[in-house]
């Protein structure tokens, strides 16, 4: 039975995953790298330097640029997405989401979190939810981002808790392929024809409940 949440961060507790996409469009456009919803999502989930190269790729530009200029634009978009958090507090926390961590907390459930973001523990001690994940999978210390398992997998282990007693929520398919290949279960919050690999959908945080979650394993069979 679950006794663990790995949760994913951007665009699951944070409703930041809006300001990622800003940063990235706005580099895009200085490298004349076309942007379109494709690129934004294919970015979700994906490390900051992977995201980068993802956006060269898309424009062909993979080789046009040095390890030490690649690097200069990702702190670029670093500031520019840490000036656009400006001011970010609880409010930013999707819906749904601070009730949902208190029931869990209640019912002693153990949380991780596993984020590909170095951002992620200013993100939550700015929306006030820092306490609730002392336990944390630093994405510096990965040797593969999302999609591989490795992020998910630590999810569980600095849980001390199996892959089969952890259910892991994401808002990205590359997301969604981690948690699955890492043998937990997999929740994916948005599009379900784009997260149809996960073994429970919902469409917003706001459904993010422990009755609607046991019902779908009931149901799913899960
Ligand atoms: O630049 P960091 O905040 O370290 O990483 C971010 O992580 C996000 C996933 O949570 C991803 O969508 C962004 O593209 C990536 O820049
Ligand atoms: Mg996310």
């Amino acid at each position: 039975n679950i006794k663990g949440f790995v949760f994913d961060l951007d665009g699951v507790i944070a409703d930041t995953s809006i300001y990622h996409s800003k940063a990235w469009h706005q580099l895009a456009d200085e490298l004349g790298v076309k942007w379109s919803d494709q690129l934004a999502d294919d970015l979700k989930g994906v490390s900051r330097m992977d995201s980068l190269e993802l956006i060269l790729k898309t424009g062909g530009k993979q080789n046009d640029y040095t390890q030490e200029q690649k690097e200069a634009y990702a702190a670029k978009k670093n500031t520019n997405y840490l000036d656009l958090l400006k001011g970010m507090d609880a409010t930013a926390i999707l819906p749904g989401i601070s009730d949902f961590l208190k029931d869990l907390a209640k019912h002693n459930y153990k949380l991780s979190l596993a984020s590909a973001s170095k951002n992620s523990p200013f993100v939550l001690k700015q929306l006030g939810l820092a306490d609730y994940f002392e336990k944390k999978v630093d994405p510096a210390t990965l040797k593969h981002g999302k999609p591989d398992p490795e992020i998910f997998a630590h999810g569980a282990e600095v849980l001390d808790l199996k892959p089969e007693e952890c259910i892991g929520i994401e808002d990205a398919k590359v997301g969604v392929e981690s948690i699955n290949g890492a043998h937990e279960t997999s929740i994916g919050i948005g599009d379900p024809k784009i997260l149809h690999e996960a073994d429970i959908n919902f469409e917003d945080t706001s459904k993010l409940t422990l009755d609607n979650i046991e019902k779908a394993m009931e149901v799913g069979q899960v």
